[in-house]
């Protein structure tokens, strides 16, 4: 089963290239609808915020009841140590989560399915994908965007960008790249163009059924991102300022 990790900045367009993903009958596993899931009251995230935060973070400022996001949102995005401690708090929940529904795919004999990570390069998931896809548009399209989409003004769509590392630099670690920076028609095609390349031969998905096989796809895939280097210790590299934000870098295929 080929697992490929699809990524972006707040904004960029993910959501979007992710339902013409699905309109192809790719399975495709939301770590947004995750991060819902995981918070739910009863949940033991649910139980850890509660702890951390007291009732300031549900709504009617209550526990017991579902969570005020707004609030949250409003905490998180501009506060970075309150940040890292809710992250702390979602992101095993939604690993584990996440785990469960790849076992299931792979014991269905699923031959692809698509991880919509928003912090994949962040995290540590980048390491159990096979290809990574990066939805790119400049940071003032993406402060539009989340202007119209939100309602929020320009300094809150700001905090959101800056609490997310700067997407030019996750563009580096992409296998490919769709530039989302001109209409939704374009934006389509791109989606559908980057499915074909990645679209998995049906002989490596039976293979990939044999024990040898899925030891050697495994450690391939491993191996692979390894000599592509952790995304997490490079601050930037030498190729950032050469690229232009507000026009795409030449089409990316590696
Ligand atoms: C703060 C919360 C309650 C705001 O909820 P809201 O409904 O307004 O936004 P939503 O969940 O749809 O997220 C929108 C986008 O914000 C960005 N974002 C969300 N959480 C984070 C974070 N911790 N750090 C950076 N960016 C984030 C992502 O690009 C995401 O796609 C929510 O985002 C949340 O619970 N975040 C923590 C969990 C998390 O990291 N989720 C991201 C994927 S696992
Ligand atoms: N090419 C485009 N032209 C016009 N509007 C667009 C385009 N791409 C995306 N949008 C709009 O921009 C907004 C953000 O897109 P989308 O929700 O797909 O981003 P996202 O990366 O999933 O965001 P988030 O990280 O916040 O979940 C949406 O309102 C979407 O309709």
């Amino acid at each position: 089963m080929r697992v490929v990790g699809l990524t972006g900045g707040i904004a960029s367009g993910k959501s979007t290239v992710v339902s013409t993903i699905l309109s192809l009958n790719v399975p495709v596993i939301d770590c947004d609808v995750l991060a819902r899931l995981v918070v739910e009251p009863g949940h033991s995230a649910y139980k850890k915020l509660a702890a951390h935060f007291g009732n300031e973070i549900f709504q009617n400022q209550e526990i017991g009841q579902p969570l005020d996001r707004a609030k949250l949102g409003s905490i998180i995005f501009t506060d970075a140590s309150q940040r890292r401690v809710v992250n702390s708090i979602i992101h095993p929940a939604v690993r584990d989560e996440i785990l469960k529904r790849l076992l299931k795919y792979w014991i269905k004999g699923t031959s692809l399915v698509v991880i919509d990570v928003p912090l994949l390069l962040e995290g540590e998931l980048w390491r159990i994908v096979s290809e990574v896809i990066v939805v790119y548009c400049p940071p003032e399209v993406q402060l539009a965007r989340i202007q119209s989409r939100d309602g929020l003004t320009a300094q809150e769509a700001q905090a959101r960008i800056d609490s997310q590392r700067p997407l030019i630099e996750k563009v580096d670690y992409a296998d490919h790249v769709i530039y989302n920076i001109s209409d939704l028609d374009t934006l389509k095609n791109s989606t559908l163009q980057v499915m074909k390349d990645i679209k998995p031969n049906p002989i490596w998905t039976v293979l990939g059924y044999f024990p040898p096989f899925t030891l050697l796809m495994a450690t391939w895939v491993i191996v692979k991102r390894h000599l592509k280097g952790d995304p997490r210790k490079t601050v930037t590299n030498g190729n950032r300022s050469s690229v232009s934000t507000s026009a795409p870098p030449k089409q990316k295929k590696v």
